[in-house]
């Protein structure tokens, strides 16, 4: 195997880790000896070990004169656990291959220095490209403070999200619902609009085949508490709400939710709610990454802000026309085709009988 081939065994390790490490990156370790792994780690969960740890502790003595592969560089700073750097140079591994640098100002570079100043032989931006592709959340968190924005919807071929009589269900097929799941299970957050509670008294919650995949905090934008006393998401307890709010919704009507069940009612300074408050306030409360399931007016507040970093488009092969039937973006709309939100296509797949689109803006 060559040094691509064990990065690209270190990056599919690291993803064992997605949605659990947040506010960390995820990060896989490979230790080669002689021409055999001998050593394999990822980093899951923040605060708890590094994947270099795992992976030197199960190499025990073969360490020693062995090859690291690790997706991002060694930290050198004293965080939660100590600097795997030290850790390496300890346990005399001969050669580290690092596929990208750590952004965070802390570490940059200061990790490869230190081993390099120990002796140990140390190549930078094998396999980088991919190793970048694991963390937009961390990336683009650890640089604004807000949480990475997925906005996802579900259509009709002719761009619908639910017939002029207002059904919805379903539009999409399992494979696809499926996949939504799989999304939620890695997200710190899930963000509807109090319109879609009432439409849809939606749960909100991972519901995997196998019964695993933990549930998002689900985050309901309601400026004027409109959410009903006997929803699923204030009653059920199976996952924390916070219910925003605007500064017009008078104190006993704050009172009624009290009382529910992992319910939080969060009061933001300003009438109608903002994009950017709301992103700024759910960055303060550790949401690194949100999936903003709609409905049509929430998409449209956040396409308005471009408050948007990746774009999950599910089409099902069907055709419902109506002109008063919703469009999954709606809200006042961007009025010149010069200012609309373009998007690169990261991938077209089918899913069962339905297309999954991944874009993101340019
Ligand atoms: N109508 C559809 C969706 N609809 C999405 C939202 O409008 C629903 O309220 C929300 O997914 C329900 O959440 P739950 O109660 O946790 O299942 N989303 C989809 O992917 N396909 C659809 O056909
Ligand atoms: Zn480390």
């Amino acid at each position: 195997m060559r040094d691509q081939d064990y990065m690209n065994l270190a990056i599919n390790v690291a993803k064992a880790g997605l949605g659990q490490t947040n506010p960390n990156p995820v990060v896989g370790a490979v230790v080669v000896k002689d021409g055999r792994v001998v050593g394999i780690g990822a980093h899951l969960k923040a605060g708890e070990a590094h994947a270099e740890v795992y992976a030197i502790h199960m190499a025990r003595e073969k360490a020693e004169n062995a090859t690291i592969y690790v997706t991002l560089e060694p930290c050198s700073h004293h965080g939660k656990t100590p600097p795997c750097a030290d850790l390496l140079i300890k346990n005399k591994v001969k050669r580290v291959v690092v596929a990208t640098t750590d952004p965070n100002p802390l570490v940059a570079g200061k990790g490869i220095k230190k081993l390099r100043e120990a002796g140990i032989e140390v190549e930078v931006g094998i396999c980088k490209a991919s190793a970048d592709a694991l963390n937009p959340v961390f990336y683009h968190y650890l640089d604004k403070k807000i949480p990475y924005v997925t906005l996802k919807s579900a259509t009709t071929l002719d761009g619908k999200i639910a017939t002029v009589t207002g059904e919805s269900k379903w539009i999409t097929g399992d494979a696809a619902r499926l996949d939504v799941h799989l999304y939620r299970s890695i997200h710190d957050g899930i963000l509807v609009g109090v319109n879609t509670v009432l439409a849809d008294d939606p749960s909100l919650t991972t519901r995997l085949p196998d019964g695993t995949g933990k549930n998002p905090i689900r985050i309901i934008l309601d400026t004027s508490l409109r959410t009903p006393l006997e929803a699923k998401v204030v009653n059920d307890g199976n996952a924390p709400t916070w219910i925003i709010v605007g500064n017009q919704v008078n104190r006993e009507k704050l009172n009624d939710f009290q009382d529910k069940p992992g319910v939080r009612v969060l009061q933001l300074n300003e009438q109608t709610l903002s994009v950017n408050s709301v992103l700024t306030l759910l960055g303060q409360e550790g949401i690194a990454s949100l999936f903003v399931e709609g409905g049509a007016e929430i998409n449209g507040s956040f396409l308005k802000e471009k408050a948007i970093n990746q774009v999950i488009t599910y089409i099902a092969p069907k055709l419902i026309g109506g002109k008063l039937a919703p469009t999954s973006i709606g809200g006042s709309g961007i009025e010149t085709l010069g200012e609309a939100l373009q998007v690169v296509i990261k991938s077209v797949e089918q899913l069962g009988d339905d297309v999954k689109i991944v874009s993101e803006p340019i």
